[in-house]
């Protein structure tokens, strides 16, 4: 394995932008990976995934390493460093790698990683609370699954093919899939690719979209010719998957306070021939008051933590900030309690989340249920998914009914 200089210059530019300019780690790769039209789908994937792998074990780096932040070009440097050594790589002769202490670096390796905190790479603060919150066996499981690389996952779009069709296309484009026992719209990539490009996903024939998320439209029990909300609808991607499981019949009504996620919402209902998607943007308490009882579904899919998705998420680790995860709670209160009443007298609602942690997912849905608004509803059934058990992304749902 060789290093290609021009390739780590973009990552060392790429961590610097991470890590001291606060950026989010998807859209620096996506910029970087513009930057040279020349690299091929091998050199873009050493760029995005060693990224991804020094953000994901900053901690555990950089303390190998012995650099502290805000890292300049030289700390940034010798993180590189220590990912390059661990992961086997022959380090070339460049001034930058110059002195690296390779016996030094994997004797730090095996002592650091005795400690769970630098061994799983994570704050303090976050290990403390995952701990209490899950109990210590399971958070050393879940952290350990959570920072493992997620598989690439396929929802396929009913509305314009079948799942065996599209696993054909693919395999003609040399792209391998394979069907997910219990997940009955899903193909698993069996290699990491860049399938943004395949004439399959310009014809709208599917979206990326990990296996524990596509459990959520079929949770909510809808059917063709229903009037469902999805209250919290970003970009679409469970929007998409209802409108799918509705047979483009009824209606969705896709809402959010950022009115640009559903720009892009709106784009891809129309790449997936989703006809029955309206999208409209929470900018008063109006727009939901409006549509108070009248809902035969809705669907809350909650800002939160993120704490199920590090896989594919790992910079959450670090710009997660205990003040946001309180202000969050109360904001999933908030939503909870205003967003129920646009569900009609027997119909349902659902609650995700795709965090772990129960005071995120079912005592929110506990507190709620206590509330005057919650006190109309009852818990038909809930469900906790953690990443070590499914494989997938952590999440968690809850199904409830409002009572007739
Ligand atoms: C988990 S994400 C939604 C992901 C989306 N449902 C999907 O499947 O692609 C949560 C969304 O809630 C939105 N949000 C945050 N606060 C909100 C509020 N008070 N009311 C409605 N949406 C809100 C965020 O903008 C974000 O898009």
């Amino acid at each position: 394995m060789r290093l290609h200089r021009n390739l780590v210059f973009a990552v060392i530019d790429g961590l610097h932008l991470i890590f001291n300019e606060n950026e989010y780690a998807d859209k620096v790769v996506e910029k970087l990976l513009k930057r040279d039209k020349r690299w091929g789908a091998r050199d873009r994937g050493f760029i995005a995934e060693t990224v991804y792998d020094i953000v994901r074990w900053k901690r555990l780096y950089a303390e190998i390493a012995e650099v502290k932040e805000p890292f300049n070009r030289e700390n940034l440097w010798r993180i590189f460093a220590v990912w390059a050594v661990l992961r086997g790589y022959k380090l070339p002769d460049w001034k930058q790698l110059e002195g690296t202490p390779i016996r030094r670096i994997k004797g730090r390796f095996d002592e650091l990683s005795k400690n769970r905190v630098y061994r799983e790479s994570i704050p303090d603060w976050l290990d403390k609370l995952g701990g209490k919150e899950l109990g210590t066996e399971i958070w050393t499981n879940e952290l350990a699954a959570l920072n493992a690389q997620a598989d690439v996952i396929l929802r396929v779009n009913t509305l314009k093919t079948t799942k065996e069709k599209l696993q054909g296309l693919l395999f003609d484009n040399n792209i391998d899939t394979a069907f997910i026992k219990g997940y009955p719209d899903a193909l698993k990539l069996k290699e990491r690719t860049n399938v943004f490009t395949t004439e399959a996903f310009k014809n709208g024939y599917f979206e990326v979209q990990d296996a524990s998320s596509q459990l959520v439209g079929s949770y909510l029990d809808v059917a063709p010719g229903m009037r469902v909300a999805d209250a919290c609808a970003g970009a679409g991607g469970k929007s998409l998957h209802l409108a799918a499981l509705m047979e483009n019949k009824g209606q969705v009504i896709s809402m959010d306070i950022y009115g640009n996620k559903l720009k892009e919402l709106k784009r891809r209902a129309k790449r997936n021939g989703a006809h029955n998607i309206e999208t409209r943007e929470i900018d008063s308490t109006k727009v939901i008051k409006k549509l108070h009882g009248k809902m035969d579904r809705v669907l809350i899919d909650a800002p939160c933590s993120g704490l199920g998705v590090l896989r594919r998420n790992p910079d959450a680790k670090w710009k997660l900030q205990p003040e946001f995860l309180e202000e969050i709670k109360q904001t999933q209160q908030q939503i909870l309690q205003d967003y129920s009443r646009m569900v009609k007298p027997g119909g349902k609602m659902v609650y995700a989340t795709c965090s772990i942690l129960p005071s995120e997912n079912q005592d929110q849905v506990n507190k709620f249920l206590k509330t005057e608004p919650g006190q109309e509803f009852k818990l038909v059934k809930e469900e906790r998914i953690l990443s070590h058990q499914s494989g997938f992304d952590g999440f968690y749902m809850a199904l409830l009914e409002r009572k007739s």
